[in-house]
């Protein structure tokens, strides 16, 4: 079995973070481990509060499943202080860590600022040895100080994030208000990946689950493109199967989520 490990941030209420990385893992066929750099009290209304972990138990936690287990992707999502992500910068790079997908997680869905705003420059500096970067429209526009509304925008994002020395760039269009489609920029050649917007309130979530599933894809020997092509057939159908939980933003349904609620649809793999 294919093994893929995410460094992130635990949601308390599961529906993004660890939680649903492990779940989009768990539900693609592959082993998925943990690397966990804070804890989130969060619920479906808001992020109530969050306890960084200390560089010095992600750099642990790190050291020991790279001394123990081969790794055969990685993901990283919220990694918030400049002294973790120099941290795991180091560390993968020590492990020489094969196919790294980062999610620049910055701020919650609910308003919460996940990443330290002194951490920007070191999250430009983790993501320039990564596989691929997969911001959202307002991350794309922290990292390049562009103004993103068209997919021309979204395109000259992506150019002026790979020179950050990243392979390549997939800017996801679901913060836009009538058209979910993303861009993949990949040895020098775009791919428009076309997505309808659903309409649901239910989307806590959905940029750790396409993230980890582009890393499952990866460890399990597809190409960046494939991997992003059917990543975003699981998260159209996670967004389909979304649910009501708690009072706020409900998470994806996980393709296994389904299964637990006797759907017998199940999708691609
Ligand atoms: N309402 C929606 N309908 C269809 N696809 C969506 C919707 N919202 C987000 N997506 C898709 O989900 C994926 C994650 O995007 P996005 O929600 O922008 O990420 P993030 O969680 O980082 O803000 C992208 O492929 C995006 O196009
Ligand atoms: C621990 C953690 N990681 C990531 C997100 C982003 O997810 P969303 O944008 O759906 O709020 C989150 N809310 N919590």
């Amino acid at each position: 079995m294919k093994k893929v490990l995410t460094i992130a941030g635990s949601d308390s209420c599961g529906g993004a973070g660890i939680q649903a990385d492990i779940k989009t893992m768990d539900a693609l066929g592959v082993y998925g481990m943990s690397v966990i750099c804070a804890v989130t009290a969060q619920n479906t209304m808001g992020v109530e509060d969050v306890q960084d972990m200390t560089p010095d138990i992600v750099r642990a936690q790190i050291d020991a499943i790279f001394t123990d287990i081969e790794v055969d992707a990685v993901k990283i999502g919220m990694v918030s202080s400049p002294e973790i992500i120099r941290v795991i910068k180091e560390r993968l790079i020590f492990y020489k860590a094969k196919k790294i997908v980062v999610d620049p997680v910055m701020v919650s869905k609910s308003g919460y600022h996940l990443l330290k705003k002194k951490a920007i420059d070191e999250l430009k500096g983790l993501i320039s040895i990564a596989d691929i970067v997969t911001p959202n429209i307002p991350e794309a526009e922290v990292l390049t100080g562009l103004n993103i509304i068209t997919e021309e925008d979204m395109k000259n994002a992506a150019k002026n994030i790979i020179k950050m020395g990243v392979k390549s760039v997939l800017i996801k269009g679901g913060h836009r208000c009538n058209d979910a489609t993303d861009i993949l920029l990949y040895k020098e050649n775009f791919l428009v990946i076309p997505g309808k917007k659903i309409d649901t309130e239910n989307t806590h979530g959905t940029g750790c689950t396409l993230s980890s599933s582009i890393a499952s894809q990866l460890a399990k020997g597809f190409s960046i493109k494939e991997s992003v092509i059917l990543s975003k057939k699981y998260i159209t159908k996670a967004i389909e199967n979304s649910f009501a939980l708690g009072k706020g933003v409900g998470p994806v349904g996980h393709l296994i989520d389904l299964y637990k609620r006797g759907g017998t649809d199940y999708g691609e793999n």
